[in-house]
């Protein structure tokens, strides 16, 4: 899916519509298949931009557009069925507790089922393997049957992460998808991730704190600073001292990433 944003300014859906905007001005075109990354310190804005993209958040000002449809000229049966198109996972995934991993998963899956296939899975789950298949890309699959009350908060991230290979989307927006998981499992999730987004021509756009990820996994990384772009760049690109930018004032953000991430492949 093709996401476009032109003079795009939002705020967050708790902030005073007059008060200082989330987000400000952004122009920014991500091409279908395209992984981005995105990261900045912490209020930047980089959450808010994953909702406008998502229609989560309807802008103040300028026009959204997925495939090159301005999604706010939509009618609500039409934005609803571009909703269906992709998936927008938060940092915490909003999992039922008392639900089973199995049926979370399947839920994933149910934009693409008819609504016979819907009522059979209620008695009996179909797509099993493929819940398990999901679950095995992010090591959790011993977890197909378990309830999801009884996860840990990096088994509980990992299933989120599953559920995103169930849905039929061609837009994943992922926020912060590592934020609960120790370096290794945070090495194989965004190696999973971008390998089977790329497998799947699906455009992925995910928040990260973790810098040297966003550098080494992704081809693009966008910087966000309070609320604007401060850089958007191949990643190659992205220096130290557009980082030191970024994040002047928030060091500390940054070093301790390097710290917690230094098994992740950091690049010159
Ligand atoms: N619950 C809230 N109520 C009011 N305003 C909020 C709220 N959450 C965020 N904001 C505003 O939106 C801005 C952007 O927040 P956002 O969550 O998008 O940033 P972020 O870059 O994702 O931060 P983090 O890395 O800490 O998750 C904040 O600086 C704040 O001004």
């Amino acid at each position: 899916m093709r996401v476009r944003l032109s003079h795009v300014t939002g705020h967050h859906p708790a902030a005073e519509r007059d008060g200082v905007p989330a987000v400000r001005d952004l122009n920014i075109t991500i091409e279908p298949g395209e992984q981005v990354a995105v990261i900045g310190p912490s209020g930047a804005g980089k959450t808010t931009f994953l909702q406008v993209i998502c229609a989560a958040i309807k802008p103040s000002a300028g026009e959204v557009c997925l495939d090159d449809t301005d999604i706010w000229s939509l009618s609500t049966k039409h934005l609803q069925e571009i909703r269906g198109r992709l998936i927008c996972a938060p940092q915490v995934p909003p999992l039922p507790p008392r639900q089973r991993v199995i049926t979370s998963l399947i839920a994933g899956a149910l934009p693409a089922m008819s609504l016979t296939q819907s009522l059979v899975n209620l008695i009996y789950p179909l797509k099993t393997s493929e819940a398990y298949q999901a679950l095995e890309a992010f090591d959790v699959q011993d977890k197909l049957w378990n309830r999801v009350d009884r996860l840990s908060g990096g088994e509980r991230q990992r299933v989120g992460l599953a559920r995103i290979l169930m849905a039929p989307a061609s837009l994943w927006l992922i926020d912060e998808p590592l934020s609960a998981l120790d370096p290794t499992r945070a090495e194989q999730a965004i190696n999973s991730l971008v390998d089977r987004a790329a497998a799947r021509g699906v455009t992925l756009i995910t928040t990260l704190h973790q810098v040297d990820v966003a550098r080494s996994k992704f081809s693009r990384v966008i910087g966000l600073r309070d609320g604007a772009v401060a850089f958007d760049l191949p990643a190659a690109q992205v220096t130290n001292g557009e980082l030191s930018k970024l994040y002047a004032q928030h060091e500390h953000e940054l070093s301790s990433l390097h710290v917690q991430h230094d098994a992740l492949s950091t690049p010159a």
